[in-house]
Parts: C-alpha cells; structure tokens; sequence
C-alpha cells in the first residue's frame, strides 16, 4: 500500500496535533499520560483497532478509571507497518464509520503504547509479566492457535511451537511469550492474567486455554499446572466487520478529514461484544460501554459464526468465480443473495434460540450490512486462510444439519465452491491467489481431481470424518461438476 498522501492540507496525526484538527473529530478527552495499560493485545490489526480499542476509548472518555488502557503487541514480520505508523503518531490512529448515511471519523487513544515482539522479545515478556497487566486479549486470527481441527489437538509439532519449546527466553509464538510471561509472575508470587481471545472461533477461550496449557505442560507440568487452575478464559463472541485498510483509506481520511494518518481503520457502524463474566484479575465495568456480560456465549458465537461468517464464506467464494471484487456488489447480484439467504435458512435450525434476539431481524440486518456500499470490504479477506475457517464457520452446522436429516445444499454448495475456487481461475479463467497456510496441498488436490471433491474431502485435518457421509460427498459433488461446467452464476440459474 502506497502511504505516501498529500501532506499539503492535512495535519500529521499526534498528540500535539490533536487540538488543531477539525471541529467534527471526536480526540480523546482523556490524559493519556496517566493511563496505566491493564491489558496488553497481541495481533493489533484493523479489527482490534476499531472494536476492543473502541470501546476502551469510550470507557477511558466517561470513567474516571484509568487502569484499562492498551499496550499492543506485534510478534509477526507482519506488524511492522503498524510499529512504524503508531510509533510516528504516538499511537493514536483515525477510526472512520462508514455507511450510506455518511462518515464520521474520531481519533482513538486507547492504544498508549505498541511493542514489535522482533525488535525486543525480552520487553514483551516484560511487560506481560508486570502486575499492572491484568488481562491479555488476543486477535491473532483463527490460523494462530495452533489447533489441529480434525482431532481437536494442540498442533505440538508446528515449526512455531517446536522453536518456542526449545528457546523459552527467545520466543517467537504466542504460547512461548504467554508462558514465559505467567512462569515469571508465578516465579515472583503474583497473580496470573486473564486471557481473552477476540478470535472468530466457536468457544475461542476454551480453544485458547486448552492449546495454551498444553504447550505449557509440555515445557514445565508443575507451571501447565498453576496456569490451567489459576488462569481464566473467557468465551467472546466479536463482530463488526472491518476490511483491510487501503492507500484509498489514507486518501480518503487526508480529504475528507484533513488527517494525515499513515493507518487509519475503516469499519461499518454495527458493533457487537458479548463476554463471558470469568476475568481472574479484575476487568474495567465494560457493561458502562455495552458490551454483554454473559455466563453463556455459546448461543451468541453459534449464531454469529455460523450466520455471518459462514454466508462471507460462501459471497467469498461464489462472488469471486464470478468475477466480483467487493461483498457490495455480490450482494447486488439476485442469484447470489438468493443463495446467502438460503444458506443461513439452513443453518437456522442448528441454532439455540437466544432470549431477546429475532432471528429472522438478525439475518435481514446481516444482508444490510453486507450490502454496505460505504465499507469497500474486499472478497479475498473473506478467503483468506480458509482451511483453518471451514471446519469452524461451516462443517459444525454441516455436521448438526446431517445428525438432525436437515438440507444441506447451501452448506455443501459453500464447499464445492471453495474447491472450485483452489483451482486457482475464476469463471473467465482470469487467476485467483489463494492466500492459505495449507495452500500447496488444497490447490494440487483441487487441480489435480477435476470434478471429483473426495481427494479434498479426504483431508482429515479439515473435514474429518466428513467424507463418510455419502448424501455429503454426493451433494458436494453434484455441485462440484456443475460449478466446473456451468460455472458460479450457471450453477445458481440452475
Ligand atoms: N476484520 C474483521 O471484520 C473481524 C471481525 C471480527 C473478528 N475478527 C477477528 O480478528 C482477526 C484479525 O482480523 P484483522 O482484521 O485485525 O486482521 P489483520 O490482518 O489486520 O491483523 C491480524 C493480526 O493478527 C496477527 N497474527 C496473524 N497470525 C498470527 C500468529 N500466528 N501469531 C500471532 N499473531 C498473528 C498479525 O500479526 C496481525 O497483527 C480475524 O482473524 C478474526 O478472528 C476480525
Ligand atoms: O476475520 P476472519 O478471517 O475470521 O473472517 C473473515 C470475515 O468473515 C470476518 O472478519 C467478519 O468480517 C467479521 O467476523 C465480522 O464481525
């Protein structure tokens, strides 16, 4: 992404800059300079920046507690843009809600400090040790727990966690800096942290306790031990949907607000938050801000993965076979909404019902929201690591659907379309970049078994036992030959 703007009218975004921007830009009211950071994130990317750090902006804005701000962490290559962007604004960034009605912006300053874990791994340890960080949030995306989704098990012999194993004082993954850090506060007789996990996984803390404790059993059994009794997890479900940000945000933030912020975020205007009330060492009065304080979000991460996420997947995939770039745009396409609504009509009936929640208003909110024009959300974020989001936004309403005899046309057709997908060509035969850990083996499989899905459906690690469902794979199949002959729109006219 080109970060270079015009400078000519703008003012570079920091904290002695705050008092000149415009009138309509929300600054934080807050010293920033008495902010103790109770919590510490790792993987501070789009998503983090214009949800958690929100809302900690509004709770730092109306309470006078000042013990929950946010030192980020960055441990990927990866992160090193964010490093230098917050590094030269002093952390504080542009958020821009955009929708048909129009766009606001406000600076969010929640954020007052930000470690890039390659350039001092030590500190990092440091700083997740020391006893004001009281919690640890995590968005380092489904791909980065380490989770074998097949057998449920912790990924041990990962090239990330065989390092960690063998350097604990030089980690480089997420278990090796989380543990590192408990064993020094166990070591100094303090309490541990709470871990949370923002992740779009279906019970993400019960994930992120049994991967985080099995790598610490594996380095020292007595300290797996104090973590698993003394360390909580809770379960949170996410959502608002934030794209990548790009050279086009930077612009738009220069023109429309006069900021030069070298990494805005942009974001729809729905926000959603909704935690289970399990926090071993205190937390901030989030309900003062809205999130949800629950002792059940099971329900709530059901309903969302397997509603919202799911259909992205499907948009994903059938919208860019048929040559779309943008999830507006699917959306304005009659066969493919047909199919995003049909698709959630099936799993529908795998969800629990939730008190106070329509299901029939959450779905028609969730076809507003994708069809949000304002948002420019990008089909190839929706594809992104898709071997580790199948098993997660789609086989588990699969599975339920298949155990209850219920239909399986639109979950199946998803899957048949991602194979078709990983033959690396749209419906026009221009190239589609599958941007996938897994992705050599998904891509020789689907290029290699024309319109026969079970070499992929084999894959034990994505589908387990999947493949031994016959009405399954003869349902993916039927849409497997008819996406190779007919391709994406053919197939829905059919
Ligand atoms: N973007 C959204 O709309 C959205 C909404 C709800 C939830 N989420 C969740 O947040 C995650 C991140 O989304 P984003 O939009 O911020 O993406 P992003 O690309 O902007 O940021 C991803 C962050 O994760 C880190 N990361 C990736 N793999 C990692 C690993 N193996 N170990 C440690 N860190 C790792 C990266 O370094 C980066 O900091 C998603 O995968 C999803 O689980 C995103
Ligand atoms: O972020 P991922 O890769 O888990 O999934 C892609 C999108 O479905 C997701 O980011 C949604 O936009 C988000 O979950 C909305 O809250």
């Amino acid at each position: 992404m080109n970060s270079n703007i015009s400078t000519g009218s703008t003012i570079k975004l920091n904290e002695a800059s705050l008092s000149r921007l415009p009138n309509n830009i929300r600054v934080p009211n807050y010293d920033r300079h008495q902010i103790i950071n109770g919590i510490v994130h790792i993987g501070v990317g789009g998503f983090h920046r214009a949800h958690q750090a929100l809302y900690l902006d509004n709770y730092l804005q109306q309470s006078r507690d000042r013990e929950w701000g946010i030192c980020g962490v960055g441990l990927l290559e990866f992160d090193r843009r964010m490093r230098d962007a917050l590094h030269s604004q002093d952390c504080l960034y542009t958020l821009v809600e955009r929708s048909t009605e129009g766009d606001s912006a406000r600076v969010i300053g929640s954020i007052t400090r930000y470690l890039f874990a390659p350039d001092n791994r030590a500190c990092v340890i440091d700083v997740l040790a020391d006893p004001h960080c009281r919690i640890v949030t995590l968005t380092i995306t489904e791909a980065g727990y380490y989770y074998i989704e097949g057998s449920g098990e912790f990924d041990a012999n990962h090239p990330t966690i065989q390092h960690d194993l063998q350097h604990p004082h030089e980690p480089i993954g997420v278990y090796g800096f989380l543990t590192a850090a408990l064993d020094k506060r166990r070591q100094q007789g303090l309490q541990p942290f709470t871990v949370l996990s923002c992740d779009n996984l279906q019970g993400n803390g019960n994930i992120a306790r049994k991967m985080l404790t099995a790598f610490a059993q594996m380095q020292n059994p007595e300290l797996g031990k104090w973590m698993s009794d003394r360390v909580t997890f809770p379960n949170c479900m996410v959502d608002r949907i934030t794209p990548a940000t790009t050279a086009a945000d930077l612009k738009m933030v220069a023109e429309q607000f006069q900021i030069d912020d070298a990494f805005p975020v942009v974001a729809e205007p729905f926000l959603q938050w909704v935690v289970e009330d399990n926090f071993c060492a205190g937390r901030p009065d989030l309900e003062s801000v809205g999130v949800q304080m629950t002792d059940d979000v099971h329900p709530y991460e059901m309903m969302k993965i397997r509603l919202l996420n799911a259909s992205h997947l499907l948009i994903g995939y059938l919208g860019t076979l048929a040559g779309y770039t943008y999830v507006h745009e699917v959306m304005a396409d009659p066969a493919i909404r047909q199919a995003v609504d049909r698709l959630m009509a099936e799993v529908t009936p795998t969800l629990q019902p939730l008190p106070g929640i329509d299901l029939d208003d959450y779905k028609q909110t969730l076809i507003q929201r994708f069809a949000n024009p304002k948002i420019q959300d990008r089909l190839p974020r929706l594809c992104l690591n898709s071997a580790a989001k199948m098993p997660k936004f789609i086989l588990g309403s699969l599975r339920d659907a298949l155990r209850q005899d219920g239909a399986i046309d639109y979950l199946s057709l998803t899957i048949a379309a991602w194979f078709r997908y990983l033959k690396g060509q749209d419906d026009r035969g221009n190239p589609i970049e599958i941007d996938d850990p897994m992705a050599d083996i998904l891509t020789q499989r689907a290029r290699s078994s024309g319109s026969d899905p079970r070499p992929l459906l084999s894959l034990a690690e994505i589908f387990g036992d999947l493949s031994r469902s016959s009405r399954f794979v003869e349902t993916v199949s039927k849409h497997l030959h008819n996406l190779d002959e007919f391709g994406a729109k053919g197939t829905l006219a059919r």
